[in-house]
């Protein structure tokens, strides 16, 4: 019978391109296995696969409500218009958009990367300006990203391509003297800005002796279990650097103490970070485990969407497309601020 419901499901996701025609269910394990035509579907089929390990019928389900992910419908009663505040401040329910960086002129060359501030590549700049079009008609209020030039190139590329035309505008709050000499002194203008808070607690796990090694040498090297070991452990940090454990220390961390907050008043935040820092808010975010997270893999440049309300973090997965219906539909709220965006902008 799950079985069977499982088919059907994968059938709906093949008809709608979102996996391809070999995924189907292993029956003697239970897996569910995926050949992915979006990249967009990733984080929810990596997620999918670690749910099998958990309950077969729970992924079922899931894989349902990934079919039908276009007619869910929730009202989220904070469009940032620059006009509705008040709403927004009763509501207590807001949009998280995280994305990881765009590919990295490191990602490129096969090399950890880690704490090290490397630039983006230009397919690194498409990636976010694409990211950018995906969720152009989703409201931002603040903008959080790493202390790293590839996270922040990202945000701000992403942001060109925003309908709303707000400019990101990074807050300078590392002494008296920056906090004064950038201040702003209209408040119109103020309200056409949006925050972008840089945080060294966002940044990418510091890989320690792997910082610079190219990831296939290091696999011959020392064995792909052990990288994979240090890649992707939960607790097993690489040579002198941080587990995904440690870098869950400061990163949610960081994300319970200045970000919830905000999402708490109503703001719809972005945040544009990297793999392992946004694996670690993700697990917190879903409540995965520390096995489960194993095979919670981000792609570059891929934004993800999340709806908190009433103290809870709902996965709406990736915006496929900025002209697709389903992106607009995830919930009634950002169908009308989608709506009011093109009254606004065509008048
Ligand atoms: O720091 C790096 O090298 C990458 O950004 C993330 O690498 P990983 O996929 O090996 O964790």
């Amino acid at each position: 019978m799950a079985a069977a419901a499982f088919h059907q499901a994968i059938g709906t996701l093949q008809s709608r391109g979102c996996v391809s025609n070999s995924s189907g269910l292993n029956r003697e394990n239970g897996n569910a296995s995926f050949r992915l035509i979006s990249k967009g579907f990733k984080l929810d089929i990596a997620l999918l696969r670690r749910e099998t390990y958990c309950s077969r019928k729970r992924s079922f389900g899931i894989i349902q409500a990934l079919a039908s992910q276009t007619t869910i419908f929730d009202p989220i009663s904070s469009p940032s218009d620059g006009t509705k505040s008040d709403t927004k401040k009763k509501s207590n329910e807001a949009a998280l958009i995280l994305i990881r960086h765009g590919e990295s002129m490191w990602n490129e060359k096969n090399l950890f990367t880690g704490c090290v501030d490397v630039p983006l590549t230009k397919k690194g700049v498409e990636e976010a300006i694409e990211a950018g079009k995906r969720i152009s008609n989703i409201p931002v209020d603040m903008i959080y990203t790493s202390a790293l030039i590839r996270a922040q190139m990202t945000a701000m590329l992403a942001m060109t391509e925003h309908r709303r035309k707000k400019v990101p505008i990074i807050v300078h709050n590392e002494s008296e003297q920056a906090r004064a000499w950038s201040q702003i002194f209209s408040e119109e203008t103020k309200k056409q800005c949006i925050p972008v808070v840089t945080a060294w607690q966002l940044n990418e796990r510091m890989y320690g002796e792997l910082q610079g090694l190219n990831k296939q040498e290091t696999a011959d090297r020392y064995g792909k279990e052990q990288v994979h070991e240090w890649r992707r452990s939960y607790d097993i940090p690489p040579p002198n650097g941080e587990s995904l454990e440690m870098c869950a220390e400061r990163a949610v961390a960081y994300f319970k103490e200045y970000i919830e907050p905000q999402l708490l008043s109503g703001k719809n935040v972005m945040i544009a970070a990297h793999g392992n820092s946004l694996r670690s808010i993700i697990m917190y975010l879903d409540k995965l485990t520390s096995q489960e997270v194993i095979s919670l893999e981000l792609s570059t440049g891929i934004p993800m969407l999340y709806i908190f309300k009433e103290g809870r973090f709902i996965r709406r997965g990736s915006p496929v497309a900025p002209n697709e219906a389903g992106v607009y539909a995830y919930t009634k709220r950002l169908a009308q601020y989608r709506q009011k965006l093109d009254e606004m902008l065509q008048s």
